[in-house]
């Protein structure tokens, strides 16, 4: 017996987390919530408090003392349906009672057990049987009486509740009832249901059903433990503390984003921690005042619409930074839009106020159109002035984002299992996956058994943004770590786990959910896609990765594609590298719906795998001139026709000649479909392809054929190939060019 979190243990015993916590604190052992971890003293103090009724004495005389009131069966009973329910979330419970009919049932049921122990007796209260056996040779001995006759079978106990998940069967809610199948049938006619034995009923029917019995229905859902969702989440109020800001900078291309970055870090990395080596590790933390703030600084629309679109939502505030010179452009509103959608409050920075065109008034004119209106107007949204380049206004700023992250009363329980999200990942030649986590509850550990996204392992090694090793990240807090067995994706949750067998379990389950979405899906982006999504005017970019044998060739061929102008398009390379491509870059590329050049370099055999899995458009050239041509063509919509590959018939070799100057001349016979001569065939021996290439001659007797259908003898001769042997089968195909839909 090893320690376990109490939702663990729950569900072992079949009970909600809150009845072990509730038992843990009538024990004085104190549990704060379901990911509390219980040791074994307290485990074994559990098992006691869970263990069947029947086998404690003192319990068991209480049951004999109260085995004259009918009440205790129904208890009983009660109490072990609930004990049933792990995982289990009561839905519904529409179908009431009966006020006639149940309290006769109950009545009866309580008689029945009374008896107890009498063959039939359907009670499938396990307890209660035992106790029944028990009561029942303790009377037998007792009373030493001869053998009772045969007495006739007891009633069936009817349940005063019933549970079921999604649907069930006429005959299981018959098993339920206690009554036959085709009682229920029966009732359904009257209902107008027509149904068989082994029909699936709907919520509906089994309610009406049940409640004419005066049975009460209840729905359970089985929650997925491969959701991390299902996880209950929730903290006690006393257990949270308040936790710094997550802020994420945001604005159009070159309004200032990198540069108010870094000028934030600048003026507030404090002394003591300017030893450190900065590491881009996708976010940063200052501190201010004792206060801390964290910031992202992937790029603010990856933070939002990559993360975003998978469900994580990370960031608490936004800076929405616009250049004072140039006003409110395309990404600015597209930003105000993220940001709105995702219900985050925005500062707005306004940026370049050093500039002599500096016209803040226009900027703030122009986003009041997208409702973000001054306080000093009237509104709400708050305004800092600044001029990233010089630091002013950059104290302001901060000031504003504590206050703001104050309103907004951002906490979490830092002491629990950390659970968050994955900012940035990728794979390293020397440490494996490397992925940095922003823990948004709990407090990450060294150490900590973790699931990450569809990935899993153990936490080896943590470092800080300024590459400082520590041992553990508090809410709030981003960290790389390592240990992972494969690399995640920006946007995955992570959580912790009591063990890593565990933490194995969930990861491999999530994995292999996600690839059975994937094969069902299918829809990453590859040329032809993106063909059509232009056409259909839903692509303005086309994201490229580039991957070349020399950084030269790797720089020209990216210079090249951005040269290309079609109208509407944009080509944008979100990434060049050298050597062969890798599963990063194929993860890269399948989360930014990306497409992979591959200059006279080819990819590994796990980016092979990967690529396929993700479907992701790999395209391999060792000609400039063809990447352009092909890009240009995506962009243009004007990609080549595309071929498709038609089998037109089979034929089995029957008979062999070797014939000098010839080669071998295979006897054949069509079976299906026909042989034309300008086929392409593939020799087919015992399932495997010996060779593909083109018929040499196709011969009826001694003529040559243009082609020969079913049921029709021919001779075939192979191009350059003559090890063609009785029993082989020759598949005729031809490319057939495909309709663009
Ligand atoms: N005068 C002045 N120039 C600034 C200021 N902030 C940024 N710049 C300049 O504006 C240009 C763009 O700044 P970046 O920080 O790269 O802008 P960005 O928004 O990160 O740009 P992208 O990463 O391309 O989206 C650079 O030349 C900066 O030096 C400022 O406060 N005043």
């Amino acid at each position: 017996m090893s320690k376990m979190r109490v939702y663990e243990y729950a569900k072992k015993q079949n009970v909600q987390s809150k009845d072990i916590i509730d038992k843990l604190k009538t024990m004085n052992v104190d549990v704060s919530n379901h990911m509390s971890v219980i040791d074994e003293d307290a485990i074994r103090r559990l098992n006691d408090a869970y263990q069947p009724k029947s086998q404690k004495p003192e319990e068991k005389q209480t049951i004999e003392q109260k085995k004259n009131t009918s009440n205790v069966n129904k208890a009983e009973n009660k109490k072990e349906s609930k004990k049933e329910n792990t995982m289990k979330i009561k839905k519904d419970d529409t179908a009431k009672k009966t006020t006639n009919a149940t309290p006769a049932k109950g009545g009866n049921q309580g008689k029945a057990n009374q008896k107890g122990g009498k063959p039939g007796n359907r009670n499938t209260n396990n307890a209660g049987n035992k106790n029944n056996k028990n009561n029942n040779n303790r009377n037998n001995n007792r009373a030493k009486t001869p053998a009772a006759p045969p007495q006739p079978k007891p009633a069936p106990v009817m349940p005063t509740k019933i549970t079921f998940t999604d649907t069930l069967t006429v005959s299981e809610l018959a098993k339920k009832l206690t009554k036959e199948p085709s009682e229920i049938i029966k009732k359904l006619m009257f209902l107008g249901v027509m149904a068989t034995i082994n029909q699936e009923l709907d919520k509906e029917s089994i309610e009406l059903i049940a409640g004419d019995y005066g049975v009460e229905v209840e729905e359970e859902i089985i929650i997925d433990e491969t959701e991390f969702e299902a996880y209950e989440n929730a903290d006690k109020e006393e257990d949270l503390q308040t936790r710094p800001p997550v802020v994420t900078i945001m604005g159009h291309v070159d309004h200032g984003k990198t540069t108010l970055l870094d000028s934030i870090r600048n003026t507030k990395v404090t002394a003591s921690e300017a030893g450190g080596i900065t590491q881009h590790i996708g976010a940063y933390q200052i501190e201010d005042k004792g206060k801390k703030i964290t910031f992202l600084d992937t790029p603010g629309h990856a933070a939002f619409t990559t993360m975003r679109a998978r469900g994580a939502q990370v960031t608490d505030i936004t800076i929405l930074v616009v250049a004072a010179d140039d006003g409110v452009m395309p990404q600015t509103v597209e930003a105000i839009n993220h940001a709105k959608a995702a219900e985050v409050p925005i500062i707005v920075a306004v940026n370049k106020m050093d500039k002599e065109s500096a016209n803040p008034d226009r900027v703030m004119q122009e986003l009041t159109e997208h409702g973000l209106i001054p306080e000093d107007w009237g509104g709400d949204t708050i305004f800092v002035s600044v001029s990233a380049l010089k630091g002013d206004g950059i104290d302001d700023l901060i000031e504003m984002i504590q206050l703001v992250s104050e309103v907004e009363e951002l906490k979490a329980n830092p002491n629990r299992a950390a659970q968050g999200t994955v900012i940035e990942a990728e794979l390293d030649k020397g440490r494996g996956s490397v992925a940095t986590l922003l823990v948004q509850n709990g407090t990450l550990n060294v150490g900590d058994p973790i699931v990450v996204g569809n990935t899993f392992g153990r936490v080896r090694a943590m470092v800080n943004d300024l590459g400082r090793r520590v041992k553990t990240a508090g809410p709030s807090t981003p960290v790389e770590i390592t240990g992972l067995n494969e690399v995640p994706q920006a946007g995955d949750q992570f959580m912790v786990f009591v063990d890593e067998k565990k933490a194995r379990q969930i990861g491999e389950a999530r994995s292999k959910k996600q690839q059975e979405a994937q094969r069902k899906e299918s829809s990453k982006l590859n040329l032809e896609d993106l063909f059509n999504q232009i056409k259909e005017g839903d692509i303005k970019e086309i994201n490229v990765i580039i991957k070349a044998d020399v950084q030269g060739s790797a720089e020209a061929l990216a210079g090249s594609l951005r040269k290309i102008e079609v109208e509407g398009v944009k080509v944008k390379i979100l990434h060049t590298g050298v050597g062969a491509i890798t599963e990063s870059d194929i993860i890269l590329a399948s989360a930014s719906n990306a497409i992979i050049i591959g200059f006279n370099v080819r990819p590994d055999n796990n980016a092979k795998r990967t690529a396929e899995a993700e479907k992701v458009d790999v395209r391999l050239h060792r000609i400039i001139y063809n990447v352009i041509e092909e890009i240009e063509s995506a962009m243009k919509g004007m990609l080549d026709p595309e071929f498709a590959e038609k089998v037109i018939g089979q034929v089995e070799v029957r008979t062999t000649f070797k014939v000098s100057k010839v080669g071998t001349i295979a006897g054949c016979y069509v079976t299906e479909g026909k042989v034309t001569r300008d086929s392409t065939v593939r020799l087919i021996r015992d399932g495997v392809v010996i060779y593909e290439g083109k018929i040499d001659a196709l011969k009826r007797f001694k003529d040559d054929a243009k082609e020969v259908n079913t049921g029709y003898e021919c001779g075939i001769t192979l191009e350059k190939f003559n090890d063609i042997k009785e029993g082989d089968v020759i598949e005729a195909y031809i490319m057939e060019e495909i309709a663009r839909t």
